[in-house]
């Protein structure tokens, strides 16, 4: 673990959208195998950072290197599996024929197919149109679909929003499997108790990063006994610095 390069590593990155300044001057590492949550309000750049990983976003200065590639390298392609805010599902296809669409496009192997349903553990949804599935199942779908080609990172823009908690359960039991196998995963939330189940946090406030590190180290630089104390701290912190 300690002579693996980091996953991603972003250094100075801003990104200016229309009159927004969505990153300022976001530093940061992300080690590979673990899985690193983005956390922080609405609004705050978490989409615009994942956006500028995956490449499909335009930076204003800075530099981000993933996987040992500049951000947006074609090689990357087949890489880095990505599951935005969007549905990303045709719904008048099963959950199966969704999968051998995509696999097509991507250019994965035939095999793939029956490996992301079992990943996901869509089995006995596989042959249902993806209409009829539940919310956590479309998430599910999502995640099968991103997990075409075997990527070695996963960026997952707030996978879990709207979901009951055991199914939100349920999936981070697959992100954490996913880990377990190797696989670097960054994963947006404005949910402090997901924070808990990530190996590393980035806590991004107003476009700027408040602070980094494990969700231990961060209760403890704070001395706060939830993430969610240690955010408001250091959102304070950050404001008392600035009256300075
Ligand atoms: N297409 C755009 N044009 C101009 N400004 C934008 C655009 N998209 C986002 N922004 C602005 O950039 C900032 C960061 O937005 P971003 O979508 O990255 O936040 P977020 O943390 O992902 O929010 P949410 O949790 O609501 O998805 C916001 O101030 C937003 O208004």
């Amino acid at each position: 673990m300690l002579n693996k390069s980091p996953a991603v590593q972003i250094g100075e990155l801003t990104v200016v959208r229309g009159r927004t300044t969505a990153l300022n001057d976001i530093t940061l590492d992300v080690p590979a195998g673990h899985i690193v949550g983005l956390i922080g309000p609405s609004g705050c750049g978490k989409t615009t950072l994942m956006r500028a990983i995956v490449g499909v976003q335009r930076i204003t200065s800075g530099r981000i290197t993933v996987l040992g590639e500049a951000a947006g390298h074609r090689s990357l392609r087949s890489q880095i599996g990505y599951v935005t805010q969007a549905p990303s599902v045709y719904d008048d296809l099963s959950v199966r024929d969704n999968l051998r669409y995509f696999r097509r496009v991507l250019g994965a192997p035939a095999s793939d197919v029956d490996r992301v349903i079992a990943q996901t553990g869509l089995g006995p949804q596989a042959d249902s149109l993806a209409e009829s599935l539940s919310g956590g199942q479309r998430s599910r779908a999502s995640l099968a679909v991103a997990l075409m080609g075997s990527p070695r990172l996963l960026v997952l823009d707030e996978p879990t929003v709207g979901l009951d908690p055991v199914l939100h359960n349920d999936l981070w039991d697959i992100f954490h499997r996913l880990r377990d196998a190797g696989m670097s995963i960054i994963v947006s939330s404005h949910v402090m108790d997901e924070a808990s189940r990530c190996d590393g946090l980035v806590l991004l406030r107003d476009g700027r990063m408040l602070a980094s590190g494990s969700p231990a180290a961060l209760r403890e630089r704070t001395g706060a006994a939830s993430i969610e104390e240690a955010f408001i701290d250091l959102i304070n912190e950050q404001s008392t610095g600035d009256t300075r």
